[in-house]
């Protein structure tokens, strides 16, 4: 263990209990039928528990393939090879205790994973900088930062707003919210007086990577992502992804987990409405089926449930509360854009697997496929290509996939000449908007898992949890809960379920209540 991880476990730098799971049988004593509509990360896990537990689980999936946000499907190029592709690259943070620990259920050792070297951010204005290397663990990760980014040179930092800066330090669960959910992620960035570079360096590339712009971002949120992805747990920055594709990886071998535990799992089933009755839920689906279960899990996207909600008028009298929030819970953030090139040469042989990019009015990050995943790599060695995606997580709206992707590219080229000279092979573009949105003020109506209504639980990245979480880990979180209320309610042992360290290293204890000592679930 590095030094700087020994010195953060002595100051409270680690894995937190939220639930310890148990409580009862590792099998439910009569028999349960649930159903998870949404087979992403969320619905599987929900999914994985609750079939481990022995509880009769069935999963719709609307589209072809699992996987929603992380979902990944084969398609054939124009020289005729299949490729996989999918719906975007996802670096596997090591905070995210739970969805590994749902990973783990087929791959013990996640030895899928691989770790990704460097964390470099490029820009056009400043050189490159890398901040994968930090030490993992707070405190020491901090000083790193001061002493060694250009970015952040001391002499810098005498112009700025020190008090303004101390939120980032002393996240709390409730007070956080209660202080800074009214004002712009961009008003609390302003506020610091950073220095330009520093500012584009270190948060505007971190705060796009939540699917939102700035000026339209809760700061309380940015403030819980700055404690969970960098004050708030031991593991750093440091991430890994698959060498393999994500359906191979992580959804065919899900997927047989819950069918060798007894559960179901359907693609092409679009859930259309929810109905309760005396019996218990009744989901209607696209191809005139019904599926009962005592309890539903909705694991869909802040769209698809307010879709649901909305088709559903039975709803208004079970669930009044869940009514009135899932219009506004359905705005999605901004469109975010991936393109996925395949190009008919390399790019220079030093450029990092993956790279964040800073300050370029569409691109936010670069992913190079052919180094990563085997499938991606076999197609290079055969062509001598390369497989690059592109990203830009909160972009224009309105503005075709085609015309973004080419955005990206003559961007990178700005970036890497190299670009410049190399010819597509083919491509594949998407923008889409299905990601939540964190605006000012929306933590006091952001759904949880329980809603109103008895057996009706949501799951999801956009879903509120009362101890810091985000994006994959979130919708895994979320999952896990849903299911533990679940098992609790039908006598089955619940799953335990872990959180980085709850606070900011330097929040006072006073004026919190409920999260100070003990984390709450909902
Ligand atoms: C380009 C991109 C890059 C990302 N990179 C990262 C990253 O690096 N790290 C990270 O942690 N996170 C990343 N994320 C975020 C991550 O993908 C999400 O947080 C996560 O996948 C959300 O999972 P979910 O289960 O909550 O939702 P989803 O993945 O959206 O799953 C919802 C599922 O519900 C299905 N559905 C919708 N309506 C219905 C219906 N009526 N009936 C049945 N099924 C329905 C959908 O088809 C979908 O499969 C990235 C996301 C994108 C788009």
């Amino acid at each position: 263990m590095a030094l700087s991880q020994r010195i953060g476990r002595l100051i409270g730098v680690r894995e937190h209990v939220v639930d310890p799971g148990g409580g009862g049988p590792a099998h439910v004593p009569h028999p349960v039928d649930v159903v998870v509509v949404g087979g992403g990360i969320a619905g599987m896990s929900a999914a994985v528990v609750l079939a481990e537990r022995g509880v009769r689980v069935t999963v719709l999936e609307a589209a072809p393939t699992l996987g929603g946000r992380l979902g990944a499907w084969p398609e054939t190029l124009a020289d005729g090879s299949r490729q996989v592709v999918e719906h975007g690259f996802h670096a596997f943070f090591r905070q995210y205790y739970n969805w590994r620990s749902i990973l783990r259920r087929v791959d013990p050792a996640l030895g899928f994973l691989r770790p990704v070297p460097g964390y470099p951010i490029l820009s056009a204005r400043w050189p490159t900088e890398e901040f994968g290397r930090l030490p993992p663990a707070p405190p020491a990760n901090l000083l790193a930062l001061l002493l060694r980014s250009p970015s952040v040179r001391l002499r810098d930092l005498r112009g700025m707003d020190r008090d303004a800066a101390l939120p980032l330090l002393t996240y709390d669960p409730e007070r956080t919210y209660a202080e800074l959910d009214g004002r712009t992620a961009e008003e609390l960035l302003d506020s610091l007086r950073l220095p330009d570079r520093a500012r584009a360096m270190l948060f505007e590339v971190f705060s796009h990577s939540f699917f939102n712009h700035e000026a339209e971002m809760s700061a309380a949120e940015m403030v819980a992502q700055f404690h969970f992805y960098l004050l708030g747990n031991a593991e750093g920055l440091a991430f890994d992804a698959p060498d393999e594709d994500y359906a191979t990886a992580v959804w065919e071998p899900l997927a047989d987990h819950v069918r060798r535990h007894g559960g179901r799992v359907l693609t092409q089933v679009p859930a259309t409405a929810l109905v309760r009755d005396a019996a218990g839920w009744r989901v209607a689906t696209g191809d005139g089926s019904t599926y009962r279960g005592g309890h539903v899990v909705l694991a869909v996207d802040p769209p698809a449930l307010a879709a649901l909600v909305g088709n559903s008028p039975g709803l208004s009298a079970v669930a009044p509360e869940l009514v009135a929030r899932a219009p506004g819970f359905g705005n999605p953030g901004p469109p975010y854009a991936v393109a996925r090139y395949w190009f008919d040469g390399d790019v220079a042989a030093g450029r990092a697997v993956f790279s964040g990019v800073s300050r370029q009015p569409t691109l936010d990050s670069v992913t190079l496929y052919h180094r990563l995943e085997h499938g991606s790599r076999r197609w290079a060695g055969e062509s001598g290509g390369s497989v690059v995606e592109l990203h830009a997580y909160a972009c224009e709206p309105g503005v075709a996939a085609e015309v973004l992707a080419e955005r990206m590219r003559a961007e990178l080229a700005t970036l890497w000449p190299e670009v410049a000279g190399l010819r597509m092979r083919d491509l594949r573009a998407r923008v889409e908007a299905r990601a939540p949105a964190f605006a000012p003020g929306g933590h006091a109506t952001r759904p949880g898992v329980r809603t109103d209504a008895a057996g009706l639980y949501l799951a999801g990245d956009g879903i509120r949890t009362d101890f810091p979480s985000a994006l994959m880990e979130r919708a895994a979180a979320t999952g896990i809960i849903a299911a533990n209320h679940i098992l609790r309610g039908e006598g089955g042992a619940a799953e335990p379920v872990r959180s980085v360290r709850p606070r900011g290293l330097l929040a006072s204890r006073r004026g919190t209540s409920t999260q100070a000592g003990k984390l709450a679930i909902s």
